[in-house]
């Protein structure tokens, strides 16, 4: 890759740290009353924002290129709905971004709708980890640029992963490019950049593995299985979201495994492409479950990959090899 994405790097650390921002500032409103009630609507506001100024500043920058977003605004045109998209307006608003009218709002999500593959694309969470931002635990904002296949860039938000050596609330921001590393930077203020490795580990009896929260989308009782089988002893980690991707990108980890709950289900690329980018340009290695590279020029999904397993490189082989002997 000679070109040195130099433009794109600073649009999308940019436009993530100002969306992490804005989610950390509705997420700290989450009050007990909203969780009793079960209401969706902090995340719903949090996600739309995000993906609104993330892609109004991906299209002033580069208007030709697509991006596949998780949202729409689809659901927000809707005269039912229009309270609720002028919340969305009076949060970007409060946070001083300009001109946030409800067409614009609608108009900026809905640069994120691209659904198909392309040469050249982004793809975006808004807010990857929905549980866990609602519990106040781990989430991230997730960007990613795709050129010909292949993940160039990656950019992930993480405000609720400290930073070595700052305040533990100040949040983190991680990104990576092909070829040139991975590193990591407080997300509340202008820092040199700091170069994160995976860990040397070898040896499974000496690993720390890290998995989802939630038992839907990754099986607790395989990866126990697996741990057992080879001499895993520490407690896993547990943590929503590509946090886990960081959290084994900067060594505080050796093993992430996502393992399929069921047979069906088919990843979606705005949920790894970051991540993945990280933990290899950190020296990790990513495949799916029986050891094959996924694939991100088949669209929106990972159509050909099923589960994701990631490690410091070391362990992956043999990892790979006893997941072989589960069923799925
Ligand atoms: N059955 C499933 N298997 C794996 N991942 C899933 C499953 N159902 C939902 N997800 C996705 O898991 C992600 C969060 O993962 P984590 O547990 O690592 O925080 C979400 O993006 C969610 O997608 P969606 O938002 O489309 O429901
Ligand atoms: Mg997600």
């Amino acid at each position: 890759m000679t070109e040195t994405l130099e433009q794109e790097l600073q649009t999308a650390l940019l436009a993530v740290r100002q969306a992490a921002l804005i989610c950390r500032t509705v997420q700290s409103a989450i009050t007990d009353e909203v969780l009793e009630k079960k209401d969706k609507s902090p995340v719903t506001i949090a996600d739309f924002s995000s993906q609104a100024v993330i892609c109004r500043a991906l299209h002033n920058a580069f208007p030709e290129d697509p991006i596949i977003g998780e949202e729409d605004a689809a659901e927000l045109k809707g005269p039912e709905n229009r309270e609720f998209l002028e919340k969305i307006v009076a949060e970007l608003t409060a946070d001083g971004i300009q001109d946030p009218t409800p067409e614009n709002v609608c108009t900026w999500i809905d640069y994120g709708g691209a659904k198909t593959y392309s040469d050249r694309f982004w793809t975006l969470d808004p807010i990857d980890g929905t549980k866990g931002f609602l519990r106040k635990e781990q989430y991230a904002v997730s960007l990613a640029l795709i050129v010909e296949g292949k993940i160039v860039l990656g950019v992930l938000g993480c405000p609720n992963l400290p930073f070595p050596g700052e305040n533990p609330t100040a949040g983190t921001l991680y990104y990576a490019i092909a070829g040139q590393g991975a590193y990591a930077l407080p997300l509340v203020r202008e820092q040199e950049p700091k170069r994160i490795r995976v860990t040397t580990t070898s040896d499974f009896s000496e690993s720390r593995f890290c998995e989802s929260v939630e038992s839907g989308h990754s099986s607790h009782s395989h990866s126990q299985q697996l741990a057992e089988r080879l001499g895993i002893s520490k407690e896993p980690r547990r943590l929503d979201s590509q946090a886990k991707y960081a959290v084994v990108a900067q060594g505080e980890a050796d093993i992430y495994m996502r393992l399929p709950t069921r047979p069906g289900y088919r990843e979606k690329i705005w949920d790894h492409a970051a991540g993945v980018l990280l933990v290899e340009e950190a020296g990790g290695e990513v495949t799916d479950i029986h050891g094959n590279p996924l694939q991100f020029d088949q669209g929106y999904e990972l159509k050909n990959n099923q589960g994701v397993i990631v490690t410091n490189g070391h362990l992956h082989s043999l990892l790979i090899q006893s997941l072989d002997e589960l069923e799925f």
